[in-house]
């Protein structure tokens, strides 16, 4: 029987999503112990990962989301949008680290990047669930990514297809 409307292919399972978390949570507990981080989630794909990465934290966190939006205009070339921005205190003079689900093309990670860097942090850290390989060659700044995945497009664990898919727990390519 056909279970979903598309045709996916199970790419990362959620055993595999929730070990690599909880390694990144023990890393990032052993690293930041003593200290108070901003950790900045993105809308709405990061929010999962945010969402169970925090439950595993040791450490004082400042949260905040922000939300940024690829856009295609037929006026504009391709490129992002904000939604909400950044709320400054604690950004400024901070650790700060951003959740994200998936770098694709790096525009919204570049955006996110700059718009951070203004605002003068301690450090800016950029975690990706996962990076899509081979679709951003001239990405700049530095990150980290939990996953790679090919250059297929990937639904579930936050990342949607015309808002379809977003709350699946486990990750899946979109087949022909
Ligand atoms: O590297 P890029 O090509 O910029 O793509 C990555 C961004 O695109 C998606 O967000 P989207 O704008 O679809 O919003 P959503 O998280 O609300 O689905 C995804 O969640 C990332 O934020
Ligand atoms: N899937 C869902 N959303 C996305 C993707 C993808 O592969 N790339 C950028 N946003």
């Amino acid at each position: 029987m056909k279970k979903f409307k598309h045709n996916l292919e199970l790419l990362i399972t959620k055993k595999e999503i929730h070990e690599k978390i909880k390694k990144l949570a023990s890393s990032l507990n052993a690293q930041y112990k003593g200290k108070e981080v901003t950790i900045i989630g993105v809308m709405n794909g990061g929010l999962f990962m945010l969402a169970d990465l925090l439950k595993k934290l040791k450490f004082k966190v400042n949260i905040d989301t922000i939300s940024i939006a690829n856009y295609t205009n037929i006026h504009f070339s391709k490129g992002v949008v904000w939604q909400k921005k950044i709320h400054k205190p604690i950004i400024t003079g901070n650790d700060v680290i951003v959740i994200e689900d998936i770098i694709d093309t790096g525009y919204t990670l570049t955006e996110i990047y700059e718009e951070l860097a203004f605002w003068n942090p301690k450090s800016i850290r950029m975690i990706t669930l996962l990076d899509k390989e081979g679709t951003h060659p001239n990405f700049k700044y530095p990150y980290e990514s939990l996953f790679k995945v090919p250059n297929k497009f990937i639904v579930g664990y936050g990342l949607d297809m015309n808002d379809m898919y977003r709350q699946l727990d486990q990750i899946y390519t979109v087949e022909q």
